[in-house]
């Protein structure tokens, strides 16, 4: 059987006096869809950055497809890259190239492929996230906030990655353009096989989408289990953060996804 697609081992973050995590440990398996959640400043982003190789931590040891992250360097590094793709929260495009030509970029970067092979692959890759070939010609100033958010998975997906980092995914979408991301985002990890791990405050879309909640407290993951089982957890985070009204509805919205679930079966 395959190892885990992520393991993080007794992981130790300091920046200054400050300690940010004491003796972390995380696993991701392949096909999961893993939410980090935690109190701001609990060092999420600083996690997924030591993840993604762009920060080292102060020890403890961060394996991807049971690479070493820091240890590669050259072109493993950047074959080990591209086995994932990434969503960030903010500067999701480059303002200066086209839905097109953003998307084409990591494919220019990393390959020496043929423009037509890039061509048919942007367009198959917008097409997956509902933009047209023509939207693709727009630059990102003249697109909505959803399209941009659309363009940028697009982007996130172009050298087909098995691995997807989201960094509050739907931040700054209005509820429905949101829910559609989320579908979305449900649809791409259904028909690729792929492995999320996200980042997110926002409960609806933690709800929707998550196979396991990992809460980040106490400077390690304190849990990683299913949604029903993190909400039941007796502990000051958890109960603060699920189990105010705004939880309580999505806790809703969790049920009736189940029950549509065990319909549908
Ligand atoms: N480069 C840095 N230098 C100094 N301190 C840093 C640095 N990066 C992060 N920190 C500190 O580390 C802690 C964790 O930050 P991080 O951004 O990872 O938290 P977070 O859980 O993602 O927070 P939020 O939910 O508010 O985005 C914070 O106290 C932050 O100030």
């Amino acid at each position: 059987m395959a190892g885990p697609v992520i393991q993080v081992d007794r992981l130790c973050t300091r920046f200054g006096d400050v300690v940010v995590h004491q003796d972390l440990d995380l696993t991701v398996q392949q096909g999961e869809i893993l939410s980090l959640v935690g109190g701001s400043g609990s060092g999420k982003t600083t996690l997924l950055r030591q993840i993604l190789g762009l920060e080292r931590p102060a020890s403890g040891n961060v394996r991807v497809f049971g690479e070493d992250i820091n240890r590669l360097v050259g072109q493993r590094r950047r074959q080990l890259r591209a086995r994932w793709g990434m969503l960030f929260q903010h500067g999701a495009l480059f303002s200066a190239l086209t839905a097109f030509d953003n998307v084409a970029q990591p494919m220019r970067e990393l390959h020496r492929l043929p423009e037509d092979l890039i061509r048919d692959s942007v367009l198959l890759k917008l097409s997956m996230v509902g933009i047209s070939p023509a939207d693709a010609l727009k630059m990102p100033a003249d697109l909505s906030g959803g399209m941009v958010k659309r363009v940028a998975l697009a982007r996130a997906l172009a050298l087909e990655p098995e691995l997807l980092f989201l960094d509050e995914p739907t931040a700054g979408l209005d509820p429905d353009l949101s829910d559609s991301f989320v579908e979305l985002i449900a649809g791409l990890h259904r028909q690729l096989k792929l492995t999320v791990v996200m980042v997110t405050h926002d409960l609806d879309t933690l709800f929707a989408l998550s196979t396991r909640i990992a809460v980040l407290a106490e400077k390690r993951v304190i849990a990683a289990d299913t949604p029903e089982r993190i909400v039941a957890l007796p502990h000051p985070f958890v109960e603060r953060f699920f189990l105010g009204g705004r939880g309580l509805r999505a806790m809703e919205v969790l049920r009736e996804k189940r029950m549509e679930h065990d319909h549908g079966k």
